[in-house]
């Protein structure tokens, strides 16, 4: 106990581009630090979760019922930072760099993510996961990596992200003054 922690606990419905409900996952359970651990030796990224400085998030668990959907967004922080909460969350361990999706479930019908910029087209299968930089080399969000979950037609769609933070992993993915490098 004591290791996940449910949302906000209600549906989201904010803007209608988000239609999912989400808890937090936290490394205290053996079986979550175990998957936080592969992520680390895969990608190199540092995974500890902290109060404050964290090299990454804790696994956000996201379940989409039917008609369920993401709409197209970028994962980082600073595109949208004008709440105060995304603010200090950015200030004290920096922009999301890269984000970890594992797919928990299959979905008979619909919940593809979509990468409409990339052109690129993930199916939901259970037991894969999808990895990519959410940012250029010299720190600033990376507009091709606009993704959406698609609506999930027949079935249901379960995920968990771990997104990977900048600030203490400068030596993992070096930044430069030229984004491309
Ligand atoms: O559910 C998906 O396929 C995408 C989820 C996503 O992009 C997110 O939670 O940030
Ligand atoms: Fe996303």
């Amino acid at each position: 106990m004591g290791s996940y922690v449910l949302g906000d606990d209600k549906v989201h419905r904010e803007d209608e581009t988000r239609i999912s409900k989400n808890a937090w996952l936290y490394d205290t359970n053996p079986v979550v630090s175990r998957l936080s651990r592969r992520i680390s030796l895969l990608t190199g990224f540092k995974t500890e979760v902290r109060p404050y400085n964290t090299y990454a998030e804790a696994f956000q668990v996201v379940n989409y019922g039917l008609g369920g959907l993401y709409g197209p967004h970028l994962d980082c922080l600073s595109k949208n930072g004008d709440t105060e909460s995304e603010y200090s969350q950015f200030k004290d361990s920096g922009e999301r760099v890269a984000t970890w999706m594992f797919y928990l479930s299959d979905v008979e019908f619909g919940g593809a993510t979509v990468f409409p910029r990339a052109k690129a087209r993930i199916p939901a299968r259970k037991g894969t996961a999808a990895f990519w930089f959410n940012t250029f080399r010299n720190g600033l969000p990376d507009s091709r990596t606009l993704h959406a979950g698609c609506p999930v037609v027949l079935g249901d769609k379960w995920v968990a992200n771990k997104w990977l933070r900048s600030i203490g992993q400068t030596f993992i993915r070096p930044c430069a003054l030229d984004k491309n490098l």
